[in-house]
């Protein structure tokens, strides 16, 4: 905890600093900002049971797969080169699936900075008189600049104009910030002391340094990351109260999305009445050394869950030897290198010539795991090995590939062996997406040369049952209500009025669809115990 007692007060009328305590030490803030949310179940900020801070819990159990709350965050930003948001509603503007309806007209850049994009005319004028007047100049000066830094300058901006309450002031002002870990790291103090510099200078010097410097790590540190429900990777940043009190988990009890501007968080598993909420800070399909080093190098913790110990546990079963893990480890970063020049090198053709061959990419995938288990295999679901195996359908599909693309999707998601979560309800629709690209070839297709490969019909039939799995899994994680939900249910049905005979949900759809995902997992070289029992 920091308790920095010359932190600058010269902030504004009704804003005064006090030491960190904790928020749950403030009953009347954590009640103002519980307030602000529409919850499910009442919630409490409590001392935390996972971090020497505060946390969230949940008074009342919720079973696995509701809506624990949702709400609409103080502030939101979409980081600049993420064109097809509207930088106003967060709409992915490009995104005809998600609502299953025709795209958004394609959002256009501001005249003035030339980042940020609007839907519409009427988003734009909005967002001139919310924020982007003054966030304008700071956008053409730093066009490449993150959400959680724009956010920065956008709390300083509304504080000057009376725009934050005093409530919000005072929760924001106990934040924690790990202001001390920075100022003990030459180089990343230097970089929040220079971002919180930049704010200062955009405000003509009026709001103390002291201030704008601690804002850059709190904000860091408290922000959560804009996550849609259609997208594996997060494309902005929000402030919000509620949410800046749970911490993380690496096999996490709740996870976040957003619906256009707000905010839902959900359960992935039934939490007891009394229990503390957790979410994932980061991506939970990584890798633990990893997933360790973020939180360290991001939070300064080291994470003692109960899967990065059971992980860890697993690597010295296998591996048996420090060096030998050791040498697992160099080998899942050399996998992760190995994977980001491919995908670098498939964007920009010619920059990496020795990395646009795929099949090279996968023998040299091979050769890696194979030293890092010279008496056995590499377990198919280790990462970073089922999202390479992801990355390289990806790779194939780039090049119409669909055949080996195919494989790739279904060895990388069935063998991961993750069959429930928002991550499933992703990396599903990535393979049904490529299932589906049968479904547009000519039956005299040369892929159709591989007798192995199941019949049309058939791989229309697989696509059916993962789709309706897939529609269940996605209305457990995101919510009946949900955009993406909606839209993938929308894709089942019109699949499903092109397919003849029997239909998901009947005993003689689960017989067609085993036999059929049967003879695809054996094209695929996937053991049975892996396939998807509906
Ligand atoms: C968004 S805040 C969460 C609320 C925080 N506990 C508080 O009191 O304000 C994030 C910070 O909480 C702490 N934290 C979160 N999860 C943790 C965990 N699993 N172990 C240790 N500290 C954790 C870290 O300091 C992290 O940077």
């Amino acid at each position: 905890m920091d308790t920095d007692d010359n932190f600058p007060q010269d902030v504004g009328e009704d804003y005064v600093h006090r030491p960190r305590e904790g928020l749950h030490k403030e009953p009347a803030l954590c009640n103002a900002i519980l307030r602000s949310v529409t919850s499910s179940v009442p919630l409490s900020i409590r001392s935390s049971t996972i971090s020497p801070g505060s946390g969230l819990f949940v008074d009342q159990t919720v079973e696995e797969g509701r809506e624990i709350y949702r709400s609409e965050p103080l502030m939101s930003a979409i980081d600049a080169g993420n064109p097809p948001f509207c930088h106003h509603c967060l709409r992915d503007t490009s995104a005809a699936v998600e609502n299953g309806s025709e795209p958004l007209s394609q959002a256009k850049a501001c005249m003035g900075c030339r980042v940020a994009r609007f839907c519409s005319k009427k988003c734009q004028k909005d967002a001139w008189a919310k924020f982007h007047k003054d966030e304008c100049s700071v956008l053409k000066n730093v066009p490449k600049i993150k959400a959680e830094h724009l956010l920065v300058h956008r709390l300083i901006f509304w504080q000057q104009r009376k725009g934050i309450t005093t409530t919000q002031g005072n929760v924001i002002e106990m934040l924690e910030t790990h202001f001390n870990d920075y100022s003990n790291d030459g180089e990343r103090n230097a970089e929040i002391l220079d971002k919180g510099m930049a704010v200062h200078k955009a405000t003509g010097g009026k709001v103390h340094a002291g201030l704008t410097w601690r804002m850059i790590p709190a904000f860091r540190t408290n922000c959560v990351r804009l996550r849609p429900a259609s997208k594996k990777e997060s494309v902005g940043a929000a402030l919000d109260l509620v949410t800046t009190t749970i911490n993380h988990s690496c096999e996490p009890n709740a996870f976040v999305f957003f619906e256009g501007t707000q905010l839902r968080v959900r359960s992935l598993k039934r939490i007891a009445a009394g229990g503390e909420i957790s979410i994932c800070y980061i991506d939970p399909t990584i890798d633990t050394v990893r997933r360790q080093s973020m939180l360290n190098r991001e939070h300064f913790f080291d994470c003692y869950c109960s899967r990065c110990k059971g992980e860890e546990k697993e690597y010295t079963t296998l591996l048996k030897t420090k060096p030998r893990i050791d040498a697992f480890h160099k080998a899942q970063r050399a996998i992760l290198d190995l994977m980001s020049s491919a995908v670098v090198a498939a964007k920009y053709p010619g920059l990496y010539p020795a990395f646009e061959d795929i099949g090279g990419v996968e023998t040299q995938i091979r050769t890696i795991t194979q030293g890092a288990f010279p008496s056995s295999s590499w377990p198919d679901h280790i990462e970073p090995l089922p999202s390479a195996r992801m990355s390289i359908a990806d790779l194939h599909m780039g090049h119409g590939n669909l055949a080996p693309a195919l494989r790739s999707a279904l060895r990388g998601k069935l063998m991961s062996c993750r069959r429930s979560g928002p991550e499933f309800v992703n990396e599903m629709m990535d393979v049904i997406y490529i299932l589906l690209a049968f479904g547009n070839l000519a039956v005299d297709d040369a892929v159709f040369e591989d007798k192995a490969l199941p019949s049309p019909p058939d791989l229309c039939t697989v696509a059916c049952g993962y789709l309706y799995e897939t529609c269940q899994e996605a209305g457990k994680a995101f919510g009946g209500d949900a955009a993406y939900t909606k839209g993938i249910c929308d894709i089942l049905a019109s699949v499903l009025a092109k397919k003849p005979g029997e239909k998901p949900g009947s005993e003689g759809f689960a017989k067609e669809f085993a036999i059929a995902q049967a003879g695809l997992t054996d094209w695929a070289a996937i053991p049975s115990s892996y396939r998807m029992m509906l």
